[in-house]
């Protein structure tokens, strides 16, 4: 390897990257995007739940030639990775979603652009290919009715509804520091009305399986359900003709105590069809952990915190380097686990659990 490759202060994982955005963010809106629900303990257990899975690599299967690319609902992506929604993007950087949107579109991923962007949904979309938007229904359907409509004629290809948010988790680290408001000039660009008002995102705790039902019946674009944990939900979802999940703890945002995701898709793998869009986000921060998905059922992942590092970090260039990172991430671990494409990645890879033999000897 030439040694021009490691260079003093390069980053060199997405944890560097995320050393590097806390040095230049203001320390409120670093422990904003930090932050979870509670003690915490859900976020720190997405990331261990990954690291415990164990990998059971196979050798000599010529993977030369290797191919990251993978389909999500009929869109080509460069690799398994999307972009889960997070809020606010203009906190992390000026340029906000739209340089989110072309670092995207430069690697090929699919962005999921939250409903909290402050950034207009039609300004974002002008960037990069079929993205998909996050939605929380409104108690006033006549407005999320709009919003799915102006998502339709600005060419999102999917919605994603967030479920797992009957109230807003209590993330003591904004009560502590105050910070409830965004600062000067920013705002929900996608909450002002056609009358130019402002509203507030409600989250609806009145809301049932019946909302899905009516959402289905509203739009043609595909229904993805965000933050599914349970086997029984994953199951009322395609009762319900939902088009794929996000298995997903909302980054230990909403439930603290909630499992974590690692842990909680096999359940929900083992229940929804064959082929059935799984995406699980939450603790991605390795090519390694994407293998694990992959291994315990996941059609993709989804990551949010790196990418507002990177954008803190660099701009557009700092969301492309955590992209790129990931794939090189990714193609080495495939390599190595005797993988030429996501789609040879399944439960062989993994090491045979001691109550639930997968073949071989323990
Ligand atoms: C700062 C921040 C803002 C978020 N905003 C939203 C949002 O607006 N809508 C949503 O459905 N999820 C939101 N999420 C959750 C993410 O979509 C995703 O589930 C989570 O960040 C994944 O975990 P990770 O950060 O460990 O990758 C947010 C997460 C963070 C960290
Ligand atoms: O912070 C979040 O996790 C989140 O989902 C959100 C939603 C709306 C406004 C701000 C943040």
């Amino acid at each position: 390897m030439p040694a021009t490759d490691v260079l003093p202060g390069k980053r060199l994982s997405l944890a560097d990257v995320e050393r590097e955005a806390a040095t230049v963010l203001d320390p409120v809106h670093a422990d904003f995007f930090a932050g979870a629900a509670g003690d915490e303990s859900t976020a720190r257990a997405n990331l261990a739940a990954f690291e415990r899975i164990r990998l059971r690599p196979r050798v000599l299967r010529d993977v030369s030639a290797r191919s990251l690319a993978t389909s999500l609902l009929g869109r080509p992506n460069s690799m398994p990775v999307l972009l889960s929604p997070t809020a606010f993007h203009r906190l992390a950087h000026p340029a906000g979603e739209p340089a989110t949107a072309r670092a995207a579109e430069a690697a090929g991923v699919t962005m999921v652009v939250s409903m909290a962007a402050t950034t207009r949904l039609e300004e974002v979309a002008a960037h990069t290919t079929r993205p998909w938007l996050q939605l929380y229904l409104q108690p006033d359907q006549d407005f999320t009715r709009h919003l799915v409509r102006r998502a339709g004629r600005a060419g999102y290809g999917a919605l994603v509804v967030t479920v797992d948010s009957p109230v807003f988790g209590r993330r003591e680290r904004d009560h502590r520091n105050g910070f409830h408001d965004l600062p000067g000039g920013l705002r929900c660009e996608n909450l002002v009305d056609d009358a130019g008002v402002l509203r507030d995102i409600v989250m609806d705790a009145g809301l049932t399986w019946d909302a899905v039902a009516r959402l289905r019946e509203t739009t043609d674009l595909p229904i993805l359900l965000k933050g599914v944990l349970h086997p029984d939900d994953a199951r009322l979802a395609v009762e319900h003709g939902v088009d794929g999940l996000f298995v997903s703890n909302h980054g230990g945002r909403q439930l603290d105590g909630a499992i974590a995701t690692a842990d909680a898709l096999p359940g929900v793998a083992a229940v929804v069809p064959q082929g059935f869009p799984l995406i699980v986000d939450g603790g991605v921060r390795r090519g390694i952990d994407v293998v694990r998905a992959l291994a315990l059922g996941a059609t993709a992942v989804g990551i949010g915190r790196p990418v507002l590092w990177g954008l803190a970090a660099a701009g557009q260039d700092g969301v492309r380097e955590v992209l790129e990172l990931l794939r090189t991430e990714l193609d080495e671990a495939m390599a190595l686990c005797g993988a030429r494409s996501p789609g040879e990645l399944g439960p062989d890879v993994l090491a045979p659990h001691l109550s639930a033999p997968t073949g071989g000897t323990a």
